[in-house]
C-alpha cells in the first residue's frame, strides 16, 4: 500500500522479510570473520538505529557497540554539509572497528566521519551499510558488507526519514514517481 509523508507519496519498496534476510547474511558473514576478535560497532544515528538493532541480534561473537551522530540531508537532497551532534565518545586506538550505516548516498557523511575516525588510530576499519546508490557516489568509497546496491530513488522506512517521519516504519519505500 503506498504512503504519505507530509507533502509526498511513497510506494512499497522492499519488504521488511527480504531486509531481515540480507542482515542476517551480513551478520553470519561479520561472525565467521571477526571470530576471536571484539570488533567495535559504531552506528551513525539517526538512520541506522533499526539495522543497528537487527544486525547485532544476529551477532554471535563478542562485541562492542558505540553511538554517533552526523547530519547531512535536508528533505529529498544532501544540503553538501555534515554537522556532528555526537562524536566519539570511546577510545578507538587498535580497535577492530566495523561502521554501520543504513545509506550511502554521495558518501559525504562517511567521508567526514571517516577522516575523523582515522585520527583516533584505529587497528582496522570497515563499513557495513544496508542500503548503497553506486550512481550518486562521489566520494571513495568501497563498503565491505552491502544489503541492497539501490538506484538514485529517495528511500524512507526502515530507520530513513523524509523530514523526520518514516524512520518507524518496517519496510522500506520509494518516492512516487
Ligand atoms: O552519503 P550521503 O550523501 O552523505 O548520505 C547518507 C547519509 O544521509 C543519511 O543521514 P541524514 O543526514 O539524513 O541524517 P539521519 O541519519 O539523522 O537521518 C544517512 O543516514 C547517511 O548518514
Ligand atoms: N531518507 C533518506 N535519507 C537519505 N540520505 C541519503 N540518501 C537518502 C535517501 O534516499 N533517503
Amino acid at each position: 500500500m503506498n504512503i504519505s509523508l507530509h507533502d509526498k507519496r511513497f510506494e512499497p519498496y522492499i519488504k521488511e522479510v527480504a531486509i531481515q534476510n540480507r542482515i542476517s547474511a551480513i551478520a553470519e558473514q561479520l561472525s565467521d570473520d571477526y571470530r576471536g576478535k571484539r570488533p567495535l560497532f559504531i552506528s551513525m544515528l539517526n538512520g541506522a538505529f533499526w539495522f543497528t538493532a537487527d544486525l547485532l541480534k544476529s551477532f554471535t561473537g563478542d562485541c562492542e557497540i558505540s553511538f554517533v551522530k552526523y547530519r547531512s540531508y535536508q528533505g529529498l537532497q544532501s544540503s553538501g554539509e555534515v554537522m556532528q551532534s555526537l562524536g566519539i565518545d570511546v577510545d578507538i586506538k587498535d580497535r577492530d572497528v566495523v561502521i554501520l550505516e543504513d545509506i550511502i548516498d554521495t558518501g559525504r557523511t562517511l567521508s567526514v566521519f571517516l577522516e575523523i575516525l582515522m585520527q583516533h588510530q584505529p587497528g582496522s576499519v570497515k563499513i557495513a551499510t544496508l542500503l548503497i546508490k553506486p550512481e550518486t557516489l562521489q566520494f571513495p568509497l568501497v563498503p565491505d558488507y552491502v544489503g541492497f546496491e539501490i538506484p538514485n530513488d529517495f528511500i524512507v522506512g526502515y530507520g530513513l526519514d523524509y523530514d523526520g517521519l518514516g524512520r518507524n516504519l518496517r519496510n522500506l519505500y520509494v518516492l512516487e514517481k
